[in-house]
């Protein structure tokens, strides 16, 4: 069995578990569009898979509506990497009504007995409903306690989501899983999860670079690429890395994969990561999500 040597730190989490703080995700770039049949096996996303774990990516994100859980089952193994030094991730969206059997659905289709963490997709489904968000948190509590997640969390909550679903809650939320970039920084929502103790990933951590070029902070995330000698996209990882925010990214390119690794290796100073904040608050950037969050909503 091979054994896996990686450059990323582990956070340490609220329930004592640690989680790695650069993913690989198997949604964005890999999701099978809704005329494709999930059962239909798409050879290069398992071999995206590999080829992260191969490089050192360990912490795999998935989840239910990208319809990728069976490719990344197969590429963890054909890895031949033990199950136990990978983190796996899954989140519940569409069988949101029946968790119990989401998550047993999920671990059938990644062939494991297991997750690292699974994740609540999304809010929008309680339509403003804290009873719903009370009884969905309350399933999840029970896949934790069966054993089917070592740790459990949200994503996409904004605070009031967060405060309903904590007044009834018996395990604090691990993490919650947001878009989290210079163009979207959600004013107080990372001071709040600070305060209860919840942990931030952030998807879509290379916006500013990608889907959003040209911006305020262009200049500068080049003039740091320079002093690190490195790309933006790997500045802008490093910026998560330094607030402690895990950061999730994805390429089919194996080099691009190779390059992100290198954000592991150095750090963003104090300044510059206040300088990397305050110039991407002078703008404001969603990618994902935009017909369920309110229009003009910037958190
Ligand atoms: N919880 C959620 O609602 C949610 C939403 C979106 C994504 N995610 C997860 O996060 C993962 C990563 O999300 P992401 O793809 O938005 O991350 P990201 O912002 O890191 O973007 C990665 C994409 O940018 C492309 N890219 C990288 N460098 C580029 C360059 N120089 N020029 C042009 N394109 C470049 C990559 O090829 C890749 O497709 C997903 O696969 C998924 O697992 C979760
Ligand atoms: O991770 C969530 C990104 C996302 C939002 N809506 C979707 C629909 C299908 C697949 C992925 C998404």
């Amino acid at each position: 069995m091979a054994n896996i040597h990686t450059p990323i730190p582990l956070l340490k989490l609220n329930d004592g578990t640690s989680i790695p703080m650069l993913a690989y995700g198997t949604g964005t770039a890999w999701y099978k569009p809704p005329s494709v049949e999930e059962s239909k096996i798409d050879r290069p996303t398992v071999e995206g898979v590999k080829t992260a774990i191969k490089l050192g990516y360990y912490h795999l994100d998935g989840a239910e509506v990208y319809k990728t859980e069976p490719e990344l089952g197969l590429g963890i193994k054909e890895s031949g990497v033990p199950r136990d030094q990978l983190y796996v991730v899954t989140k519940v969206n569409q069988n949101i009504a029946d968790i119990h059997s989401a998550i047993r659905a999920s671990l059938k289709k990644l062939q494991l007995d297991y997750v690292d963490l699974y994740l609540i997709h999304q809010p929008f489904f309680a339509e403003g409903s804290e009873a719903k968000l009370q009884e969905a948190w309350a399933a999840m509590e029970q896949v934790k306690a069966d054993g089917l997640a070592k740790s459990i969390g949200v994503s996409n909550y904004y605070q009031s989501d967060l405060e309903a679903t904590l007044a009834t809650a018996k395990v604090v939320p691990a993490i919650n899983q947001i878009e989290f970039h210079p163009y979207l920084q959600h004013g107080g929502l990372l001071e709040f999860h600070r305060k209860h103790g919840i942990a931030t990933s952030a998807y879509g951590p290379l916006t500013p670079a990608t889907r959003s070029k040209g911006g305020p902070v262009d200049e500068y995330l080049g003039s740091l690429a320079k002093k690190y000698a490195v790309t933006e996209g790997e500045i802008l990882l490093r910026w998560c890395v330094d607030q402690d925010v895990v950061t999730i990214t994805t390429s089919g390119k194996e080099q691009r994969l190779s390059d992100y690794l290198r954000s592991m290796t150095f750090k963003l100073t104090p300044t510059e990561v206040k300088e990397i904040k305050d110039l991407g608050e002078q703008k404001h950037f969603r990618a994902f999500w935009q017909n369920k969050f309110a229009a003009d909503d910037k958190s």
